[in-house]
């Protein structure tokens, strides 16, 4: 546990597929460390179990019951990750529903979790997808994506939407900064 009274603080890059959370997690990891020497990041993807990559790679799309425990396991990883780094930690989670957001957040309530969802347009993401190489996720699994995701609404706390759509990594990486002024300083 990080001293005084401030939670840990996790920042969860979300959004479908091919939004940039990845590539957005590494630049933010890089703005951060000035304050927070230790502060990385953990690419959700990695602790999805095998048999989910293997459902992705057919272009068969996760349910809620696949996605349960692997929702866990990122908020967990990344909740002890935060306490063991100097009090912030960045992970990649698609996060696409409500509920699942509620269940990272429930999970691991000693933690805070900041939602900033990364959000482009279904063809944008699809020209990214088909060019993208070495990926399991295949333009195929785009409308799934889509058809799951539930951006957060103003009622939503800790959370906001960021629109990449037209924009170079530098102008989101900025937006992503603003949107997270508030949640990384606090304490
Ligand atoms: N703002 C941007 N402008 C143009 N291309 C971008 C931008 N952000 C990311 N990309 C490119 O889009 C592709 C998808 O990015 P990235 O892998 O970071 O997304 P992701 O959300 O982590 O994807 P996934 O969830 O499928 O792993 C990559 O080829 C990346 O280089
Ligand atoms: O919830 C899901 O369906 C998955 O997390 C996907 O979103 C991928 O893991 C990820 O985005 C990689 O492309």
């Amino acid at each position: 546990m990080t001293s005084g009274a401030t939670k840990p603080k996790v920042i969860v890059l979300a959004g479908t597929a091919g939004t940039g959370k990845s590539t957005i997690a590494a630049k933010l990891r890089e703005i951060f460390r000035t304050k927070y020497p230790d502060v990385d990041f953990l690419e959700g993807d990695t602790v999805h179990p095998p048999e989910n990559i293997a459902k992705m790679s057919h272009a068969i799309p996760l349910t809620d019951d696949d996605r349960w425990d692997w929702l866990k396991k990122v908020s967990e990883l990344s909740s002890q990750s935060a306490q063991k780094h100097s009090g912030l930690w960045i992970v990649t989670c698609s996060s696409l529903k409500k509920k699942y957001r509620d269940l990272i957040r429930s999970h691991s309530p000693e933690t805070d979790f900041y939602f900033l969802f990364l959000f482009a347009d279904r063809l944008l993401i699809l020209d990214r997808i088909t060019k993208r190489e070495g990926h399991f996720m295949k333009a195929n699994m785009i409308n799934s994506q889509f058809s799951d995701l539930m951006l957060p609404d103003a009622a939503e706390t800790l959370a906001s939407t960021v629109d990449v759509d037209g924009k170079s990594v530098e102008q989101v990486v900025q937006e992503c900064q603003a949107d997270l002024k508030k949640f990384v300083a606090g304490n």
